[in-house]
Formats: C-alpha cells, structure tokens, sequence
C-alpha cells in the first residue's frame, strides 16, 4: 500500500547562485495524487522540473522505484522517461497537428505498432478522456477544456506509469476545471498511474490529492508533507493553515453551484 514509488533525497535546487529550496524529503507512493504546493515564486514548477530531469539538481537526488535518476545512464533515463506522461501548463499540444495526430506522436516515436493498431489506440484514449470520434479536429478548433483533456489523451498514449501535470486547470472555468479534476481521478484508477501535480486550486487540492508538501518560499524548504485536509486542520505551520484554510470559500463557492 505504502509502495514508494518516487523518492526525492536532500534536493537542493538552485539557479546559479540564486538559492530556490534547500535539502528536500519526501516520498511519493504508488496510486497517490500527489501535489506540489506553496506561494507564488517559492519554486513548485522548478521542483517539477528537476522530477522530469529538465534542470540538474545542485544536490540531492529524486529516486524512481528506487532508481537513482541523477546517477543514472543516459539510456536508463529515457528507459524512466518512458514510463512518464507529461501535460504542461499551456498543453503543448501541435496546432499544425490534427488531435488525433497529436495523441498518435508518442505512439509513431517510441513503437513500432502498424498504423492501424496506432489509429485503434488513439480512438481509445480519446475516449477515455471524453473525446471521441475528435481524430481530425485541430487544437484551435476546439476548447481549452478540450485541448486539455486532448493532451492528457497523449500523456496516457504509452500506458506510463507516473502522470506530471503543471497547474492542469489553469485558464479553465471552474465547472471544466472540476471535470479536468474529475478525469485525472478516473484515469488514476483506470490506469493505476501515480500523479504529481503542481496546483494551488484548493478544489482540486481538497478534491483529489492523496498527499503533498508545501514548499515555503521564506525558509526556501519544505514545511509541511501530508494529506492536505490533514495539514489544514493540524499543521504546526500557520503559514500552511492559512493557505489551506483558504478552502472555506471555496467550499461555499462550490456548494453553491452544487
Ligand atoms: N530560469 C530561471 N532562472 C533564474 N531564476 C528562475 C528561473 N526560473 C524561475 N526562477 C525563479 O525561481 C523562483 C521559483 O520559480 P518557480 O517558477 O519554480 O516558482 P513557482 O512556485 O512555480 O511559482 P508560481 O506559483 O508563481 O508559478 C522564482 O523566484 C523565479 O523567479
């Protein structure tokens, strides 16, 4: 149950000179939805980054089902690359691509399935997230609450084990974000992925995550790591209550639309 599937040992992240966070613990275990918290610029994209192997650590290491990524080989990285669906902040999908041509890319890039077993994959995960029968729609023919979930659909194209989204529902409405959330859940426990995500929406704070940390940009570490309904009620940190304790208007905000 307490499987740890994503380890991050004394990681001290900076840019240069500049300190971003200094000698961070944690553990993230397989099936949970874990989240990345903290105040704006306290360095939740730029740990993200360092998860993907986008920025080398100053020190520390992040360890994958044991497996040290900053020691690893230039081939074992792309062999735990593989196992890894990624959705940025903008969903980075080709607007010169069809939908389905976007979901098809990993697919074209990392197997060597026949275009037919291709087309039949692509139309299933396009399902999956809702978006049937959308194979020759173009990004900008389509929603923001679509072209996000068609990212998704390319994330989950190779079955990866571990899903990274950077602030999934941001720029959507709160109802389309909700889904989003909503889709993240399903798609956890159909695929049984382990989801890391950068948020600071309480909804989906409250709504999905399993687990978190807080990163606090004054003491540049990490000051709470726990479920968050748990850190809200009972963290030693007030900083880390009062961003929590945020959730009381949106708890009647949703209430109110429920
Ligand atoms: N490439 C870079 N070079 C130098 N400093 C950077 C770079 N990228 C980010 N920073 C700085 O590092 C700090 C952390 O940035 P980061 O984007 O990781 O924070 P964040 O918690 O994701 O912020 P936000 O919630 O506002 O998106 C910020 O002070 C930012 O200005």
């Amino acid at each position: 149950m307490m499987d740890t599937h994503i380890a991050v040992r004394g990681l001290t992240m900076a840019y240069g000179s500049l300190l971003i966070q200094r000698d961070l613990n944690f553990d993230i275990h397989r099936g949970d939805i874990f989240v990345i918290m903290g105040g704006s610029g306290c360095g939740k994209s730029t740990l993200l980054k360092h998860m993907l192997g986008l920025l080398p650590p100053a020190s520390g290491d992040i360890l994958y089902s044991g497996d040290s990524f900053v020691n690893a080989t230039a081939d074992h990285r792309e062999a735990m690359r593989r196992r890894w669906g990624i959705t940025y902040q903008s969903g980075g999908l080709f607007s010169a691509m069809t939908v389905g041509g976007n979901v098809a890319l990993p697919l074209q890039l990392y197997t060597d399935f026949a275009a037919d077993d291709i087309a039949d994959i692509v139309a299933y995960k396009l399902a999956l997230v809702g978006l049937a029968g959308y194979q020759e729609y173009y990004p900008s023919e389509i929603s923001g609450g679509m072209r996000k979930r068609a990212a998704l659909a390319r994330a989950i194209a190779l079955d990866p084990e571990i899903l990274f989204f950077d602030e999934p529902s941001a720029g959507l409405d709160p109802i389309s974000s909700r889904l989003l959330d909503e889709l993240i859940v399903q798609l956890q426990e159909s695929i049984g992925a382990t989801v890391v995500m950068v948020t600071h929406e309480l909804p989906s704070i409250f709504g999905i995550a399993t687990n978190s940390v807080y990163l606090d940009a004054q003491s540049k570490t990490m000051i709470a790591y726990g479920d968050p309904r748990e850190l809200r009620d009972h963290s030693d940190q007030p900083v880390v209550r009062q961003f929590l304790a945020r959730e009381s208007a949106s708890d009647s905000e949703q209430a109110a639309v429920s």
